[in-house]
């Protein structure tokens, strides 16, 4: 069925009488123009690798300035959907749009933080290197950075705060870190939607906090699409929570409590296993 994308809040209709107890952190102000193309429209969309199928008919909307959690068990199919939505992979049927445009399109303004497991760690190279690399489609030069380059990382070494550990050597970082460090290379393209596949898992819950809280404050100025296992943490912090499957279920985060999402998911939160 196809959700139009003026539907910001669209619940499965098993979870239509969760009871609303409140959040943690209320809603942030991001007032949005009426014209701003939703930043991820996904309607329809079939894809397989080989035979099998990893995503059967999904929609999936994100508006502009939202942030949205998407869960689901391993293998339900989180990371392809970001592949798809950056362009990378192609849907068998089915439509892509992202922030208006073709996928290929919006990719400059899409910022990506992949999941922690892929990153070569032994690479030598400082952080402030590795946070420049995301200005690296902004700016056209040879030679050292721009002095407006490096000027345009101060902000985001700030905001994800690691302005201390600049000049730190990337294998000298802790995982929770190294994280941050490729969130900031993602925020010093400027994106206008990001894409975390995973950002909390190598962190400890203080961390995470810490993390989401942050994701949150971007949502005030762009639109935010975070993978976690974790629900407990995701409910405080997202507009809406997108369950994969296979298929996608849209649970409103403002019906999720700890005790709805005990009640939907078991005590597990950390591991989701249900099937549509
Ligand atoms: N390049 C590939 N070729 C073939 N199958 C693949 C490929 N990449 C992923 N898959 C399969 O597609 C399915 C979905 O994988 P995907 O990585 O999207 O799941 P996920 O929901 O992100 O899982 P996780 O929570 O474990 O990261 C899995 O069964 C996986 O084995």
């Amino acid at each position: 069925m196809a959700i139009p994308s003026s539907a910001r809040v669209i619940k499965a209709d098993s979870q239509s009488d969760i009871p609303v107890t409140g959040r943690s952190v209320g809603p942030v102000f991001r007032p949005v123009p009426p014209d701003v193309p939703d930043a991820i429209d996904i309607r329809g969309v079939t894809f397989r690798y080989g035979e099998q199928v990893i995503l059967d008919s999904v929609d999936f909307q994100v508006g502009a300035r939202e942030i949205v959690g998407l869960i689901g068990p391993n293998g339900g199919g989180k990371s392809t959907l970001l592949k798809l939505v950056l362009g990378l992979l192609k849907p068998v049927s089915g439509c892509v749009q992202v922030l208006g445009k073709s996928p290929s399109a919006a990719a400059r303004h899409i910022g990506y933080v992949p999941q922690f497991a892929n990153f070569v760690k032994r690479f030598p190279i400082r952080v402030e290197d590795v946070v420049l690399m995301g200005r690296q489609g902004r700016s056209r030069h040879w030679g050292p950075w721009p002095r407006a380059d490096r000027e345009a990382i101060e902000a985001v070494l700030e905001e994800v705060d690691i302005s201390h550990l600049r000049r730190r050597h990337i294998d000298a970082l802790s995982g929770g870190q190294l994280q941050r460090v490729l969130i900031a290379r993602a925020l010093a393209a400027e994106p206008r939607l990001l894409l975390l596949d995973e950002p909390t898992a190598s962190v400890d819950s203080d961390g995470e906090r810490s993390l989401f809280e942050l994701f949150h404050r971007l949502a005030n100025r762009m639109s935010v699409v975070v993978i976690s296992h974790d629900l407990g943490f995701i409910s405080d912090y997202v507009d809406r929570v997108a369950c994969l499957n296979r298929q996608m279920v849209i649970h409103d985060t403002e019906a999720l409590t700890a005790d709805s999402i005990e009640k939907l998911y078991g005590d597990h939160v950390h591991m989701i296993h249900h099937h549509h």
